[in-house]
């Protein structure tokens, strides 16, 4: 099957400054990928390219075989690393603010994903600890049925509980069929979902490497090995 995503040679720059440089990686369907970097590495960057929220200085990326673009957009479910549902809401009303707003959001996996997580459907958004609200964006983001998922930082800033329920509800709720680009420098949590590891340092891939080999080929864990590029 051909790739979910590939990216070739993308260029993204702020005014003078150079977030992305010669970026080139292509994804297949039915991975989980570790986009690492430490802070400011240009991650989020790479997301919003993906999601088509901002648009590459030079190079080009296809979903799918397609540029993106509306017709991408539709494939892609992106959760950013600032919650996108609005203080007032209770948690029902994002649900159907979600349904509403996306023909391939699936509320019955929702439902599934609310109880899981033990969010309450009463509850107001503004009212939810800050690993309660991650676990609403994630509910709404993987239930959507789309080819690509973009978790920005998904355990920012929770404590080790709620990230092992968060990691254990991407695993549980995400199709095979697609595949998940999660960004994190919160690696020793993380890294036994991943299948393939991207490190990104300045903007610049430095390192893309299956977890399996970096085990059998330099006997290190992602997080060893993330410890080792990102020295300072
Ligand atoms: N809108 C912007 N205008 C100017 N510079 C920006 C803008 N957004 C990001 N940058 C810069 O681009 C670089 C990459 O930022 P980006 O947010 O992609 O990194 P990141 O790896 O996601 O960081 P973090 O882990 O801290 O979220 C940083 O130096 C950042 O300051």
């Amino acid at each position: 099957m051909s790739n979910i995503l590939e990216l070739n040679q993308i260029n993204k720059t702020y005014g003078n400054k150079k977030a992305l440089s010669n970026i080139t990686l292509d994804i297949a369907p039915g991975r989980i990928v570790g986009l690492l970097g430490s802070n400011g590495s240009g991650k989020s960057t790479l997301m919003k390219l993906v999601a088509g929220l901002l648009h590459p200085s030079s190079g080009t990326i296809q979903v799918t075989g397609k540029p993106v673009g509306l017709e991408t957009k539709a494939l892609v479910s992106f959760m950013p690393d600032r919650p996108l549902t609005e203080k007032w809401m209770r948690v029902r009303d994002a649900i159907a603010y979600y349904r509403d707003f996306y023909v391939d959001f699936d509320e019955e996996k929702a439902r599934e994903m609310l109880d899981f997580m033990n969010l309450v459907e009463s509850d107001r958004v503004r009212h939810l600890s800050k690993g309660m609200n991650e676990r609403l964006q994630l509910t709404l983001a993987l239930s959507r049925k789309a080819r690509l998922y973009l978790l920005d930082e998904p355990i920012g800033g929770v404590d080790p509980v709620a990230r092992g329920k968060i990691l254990d509800a991407i695993v549980k709720f995400y199709d095979e069929d697609s595949s998940l680009i999660i960004s994190t420098h919160l690696v020793n949590d993380i890294e036994r979902i991943f299948d393939e590891v991207v490190f990104i340092r300045e903007g610049e891939l430095v390192m893309r490497e299956e977890v399996e080999t970096l085990r059998l080929k330099y006997g290190k864990s992602v997080d060893e090995m993330f410890k080792e590029v990102y020295a300072e």
